[in-house]
């Protein structure tokens, strides 16, 4: 606590605090009151643009701890026929992903990601999963020698030869230490400061204050935790349980039927984190990035929308995500793709009917009804 007097944080942070081991009571090391933290946001999306508002004025309220501008990595495209980038360093909003929402002046949004990312001491990577392996080629061997980062990907880097976290992927790739956030956090919903939770997961305590004071405001209150594992799985498989939701929704099958999947999912994602990784905690699973991302994720998602849609209109997945998402992208249908192809290649599929009953609506043209019939 004494650490977070002296850096003038509001003490009701912690009051989240209640039966976890907590982080927070470390003191700062020396080195971060004399070196001041440059931060690049990686990516520009829904969330990213949600956390840059964030980002943006926590900054500003450590003067002495982090500088005032943050760089903003946008994938350049044209916007009405202009460039985002240029659209977002006048209007301090980026119109395309998060419209009405106006963060500061001191985000700069860059084009080039190496530009971006020069002199970064802290990175923040929210981007689509699909495209971190690419984004890291690019800034490999060009990052700050002290430099951490946290993901806020939900996602995970599978294939049938194995399971990597990105976190553990950035980190090997970027040779960076990393920790995770994730949490019951629609990013429309945080952009409009409506109180929400969400959890850091960090083995280091240094980073875990760190990262705590770029993220945590009286209404995104962050919890830090060590399990990191643990936060960036639950993050990544409650998009396979949002779609199964959306496909109830889609059926008109109420509110029974939503919590039927909701406890279903929630198993199988204990289950397959406790398989396969043998560090993660149970009590993740009660925190912010477990059952309250998966309630908020399976009630006000894109992933539940879309799989809604899908029953609805029988129109294929990757039709229903451009025309109902705005270049935004869904994570569940093929973190369910690449979930099943690891399953399948250890013949355990059947031992993860929920995954795999949304594997086989979304790609093998199973009956939605067997989102039911076959868990
Ligand atoms: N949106 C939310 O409510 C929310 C909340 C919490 C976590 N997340 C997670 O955050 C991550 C980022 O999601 P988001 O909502 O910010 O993104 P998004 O789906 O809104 O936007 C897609 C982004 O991908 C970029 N893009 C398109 N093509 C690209 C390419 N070839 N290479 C690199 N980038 C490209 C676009 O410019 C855009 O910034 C995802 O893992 C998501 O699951 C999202
Ligand atoms: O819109 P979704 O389905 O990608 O979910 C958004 C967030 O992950 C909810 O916490």
């Amino acid at each position: 606590m004494l650490a977070y007097k002296a850096w003038g944080i509001v003490p009701v942070a912690t009051r989240s605090l209640k039966s976890r081991p907590s982080l927070l009571s470390r003191t700062f090391s020396t080195s971060y009151i004399m070196n001041k933290e440059r931060v690049c946001i990686i990516g520009s999306g829904n969330w990213g643009s949600a956390v840059g508002k964030i980002i943006g004025q926590n900054v500003l309220n450590f003067p002495d701890l982090f500088e005032p501008q943050v760089n903003q990595w946008v994938f350049e495209e044209t916007y009405k026929g202009e460039k985002l980038t240029a659209i977002i360093n006048r209007e301090h909003e980026n119109v395309k992903y998060l419209p009405g929402i106006k963060f500061g002046d001191n985000i700069k949004a860059i084009p080039d990601i190496v530009d971006a990312c020069s002199g970064a001491t802290v990175l923040v990577f929210v981007l689509p999963h699909q495209f971190v392996r690419g984004v890291c080629e690019k800034i490999k061997g060009s990052i700050s020698p002290n430099a951490r980062g946290i993901s806020l990907i939900k996602g995970l880097d599978i294939s049938p030869e194995g399971i990597t976290l990105f976190s553990q992927e950035i980190s090997r790739m970027l040779d960076i230490e990393m920790a995770a956030l994730s949490g019951a956090n629609i990013a429309d919903e945080v952009a409009n400061e409506k109180f929400c939770e969400t959890t850091i997961g960090s083995t280091s305590p240094e980073n875990g204050d760190l990262f705590f004071k770029l993220f945590h405001t009286p209404y995104f209150r962050v919890n830090v935790i060590r399990d990191h594992v643990g936060v960036e799985l639950c993050g990544a498989l409650k998009n396979i349980v949002a779609v199964a939701a959306g496909f109830t929704d889609g059926l008109k099958y109420g509110s029974n039927t939503k919590a039927a999947i909701i406890r279903r999912g929630l198993m199988e994602m204990r289950k397959f984190g406790k398989t396969f990784f043998s560090t993660v905690e149970s009590e993740t699973f009660f925190e912010s990035c477990g059952v309250a991302d998966l309630i908020t994720t399976c009630s006000g998602g894109r992933n539940r929308k879309v799989a809604e849609a899908y029953v609805t209109s029988g129109k294929p997945i990757e039709v229903l995500e451009r025309e109902l998402l705005n270049g935004q992208k869904l994570q569940g249908t093929l973190t369910a793709q690449e979930v099943h192809e690891f399953l399948l290649a250890r013949k355990m599929v059947d031992e993860f009917p929920l995954f795999t009953t949304v594997y086989n609506i979304c790609y093998e043209g199973a009956h939605p009804e067997t989102i039911v019939h076959d868990i």
